[in-house]
């Protein structure tokens, strides 16, 4: 027999062959081939394979062919379907040509804003002690394990709360703004987020050595002084500007979700209610604590930013006099809201009580909207707001040297409104745009 130049076929991963092996093991495919010569290389392999199995049955024939699937032997544990930490494009997953894994529902439905593996977790971290509770779960002041010099806070909410809530998409987007946020020495950051099975974890800024929250600060001292007003009102002022410059509309500014760090410096927590809306955009959601809600918001018409400086302008109200601006304490409903019979405070200084009368004022027309008009105001003309964002004040020095005091704070004094939580979020659709 003389030599026949052997051609390796692509796709065939036998190595050195002798050519009687390969006439003999492909014979009838090779000769089916010349028959029909335009087959092509693949037609050509399947014919070859064709044989080979025929001549293996015959000389075992309980063998059966199987089919084999590359996905069934994957070892590999399985991914999540969207890309964990893309933030940007979170509301647009892209799924096409994406393989999908069996995830729980329970667990996808937070995805991507609470990944399930995530490098920090709970047991990263010691539980101190509790520091307030919100609507879906606890926060707990916490160490980390590794460093117990660093306090943060840690934010526990139920799943099962928050789906018979109806609340995912406000967590969710809660979550999803808080990350993107650049940092800001006003406002509470997110560090991490992450899910169990559960429960959802945030891991936050804890101010360092706490003092509580506005709310309970207030209710224990009364009326802080005009300085520390001033401190307290420019930093969130601060706050409320860097988040509309950055497409933010908080919605719920109040005494509840500032709290204070050792020397007094304000952070902006629960961004429950915030909202990424363009500058110059509109809403329309009714939604927020009905005490601070503004005009705007309770009429059911569209609003924008600007209702920040309204809520921001009953908080600095409440620090100084104890009461709100606008009697509504027997209001349960937007629609009870009413915006008459507000006075001017008195016993403050004029340029306080100027403040409060362009904040409050009903008509946007005459109302203080923005934060251009407000760091021109004369209350913070003493301010240096570079300054005040570096900390070179210290509000926690005038806390306590309360020198206003047309109001007697008692009990009876404090608005019984006050003690009331969050509005009724019976409007919100949660799976809708809308909010
Ligand atoms: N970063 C933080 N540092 C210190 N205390 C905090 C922090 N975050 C929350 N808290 C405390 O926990 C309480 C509840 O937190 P938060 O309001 O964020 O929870 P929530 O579930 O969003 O509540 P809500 O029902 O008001 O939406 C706050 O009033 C505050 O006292």
């Amino acid at each position: 027999m003389g030599n026949v130049a052997t051609r390796k076929r692509p796709g065939c991963h036998h190595t050195a062959r002798s050519d009687e092996n390969e006439e003999e093991e492909d014979g009838p495919a090779r000769k089916r081939l010349r028959i029909a010569e335009n087959h092509t290389e693949n037609e050509y392999q399947k014919l070859a394979f064709k044989s080979r199995l025929q001549k293996l049955k015959n000389c075992r024939p309980h063998l059966k062919r199987r089919t084999y699937k590359v996905e069934e032997a994957d070892p590999r544990p399985p991914l999540p379907r969207f890309i964990v930490d893309d933030y940007d494009n979170y509301e647009k997953p892209e799924t096409a040509n994406r393989k999908e894994f069996a995830i729980p529902w329970f667990e996808h439905l937070f995805l991507p804003e609470f990944p399930t593996r995530s490098v920090i977790n709970e047991k990263s971290f010691i539980l101190e002690r509790q520091l307030g509770r919100g609507s879906f779960g606890v926060v707990y002041c916490a160490n980390a394990i590794h460093d117990s010099e660093r306090k943060f806070a840690i934010k526990m909410q139920e799943k099962r709360e928050i789906i018979s809530k109806r609340a995912v998409l406000q967590v969710k987007r809660e979550a999803s703004i808080q990350r993107l946020l650049p940092a800001h020495p006003f406002i509470a950051r997110t560090y991490s987020t992450w899910q169990t099975r559960t429960h959802l974890y945030s891991l936050l800024q804890y101010p360092t050595g706490s003092t509580g929250d506005l709310f309970s600060i207030w209710r224990q001292r009364g009326s802080l002084s005009e300085a520390a007003i001033r401190l307290i009102g420019a930093e969130l002022a601060s706050a409320i500007d860097f988040l509309h410059r950055n497409d933010v509309i908080y919605r719920d500014v109040k005494l509840e979700n500032v709290v204070l760090d050792q020397w007094g410096h304000a952070l902006l927590i629960d961004f429950g209610l915030a909202k990424k809306l363009k500058q110059g955009c509109s809403t329309g959601t009714i939604c927020g604590t009905l005490q601070y809600m503004s005009p705007d918001v309770a009429s059911g018409h569209t609003y924008s930013h600007y209702v920040d400086w309204w809520s921001l302008g009953v908080l600095l109200h409440i620090l100084l006099t104890g009461i709100y601006p606008y009697p509504n304490s027997e209001a349960t409903h937007h629609a009870n809201l009413k915006f008459i019979d507000y006075s001017t405070p008195i016993g403050c200084s004029r340029e306080f009580a100027n403040l409060m009368d362009r904040m409050l004022a009903v008509s946007q027309t005459h109302r203080l909207c923005s934060f251009t008009v407000l760091h021109a105001h004369p209350f913070f003309r003493s301010i240096n707001f570079s300054k005040l964002e570096q900390k070179d004040y210290t509000p926690a020095s005038e806390i306590g040297n309360a020198e206003y005091d047309t109001y007697q704070q008692n009990d009876e004094t404090l608005d019984d409104a006050l003690f009331k939580e969050n509005y009724d979020f019976d409007r919100f659709d949660y799976f809708n745009d809308r909010f």
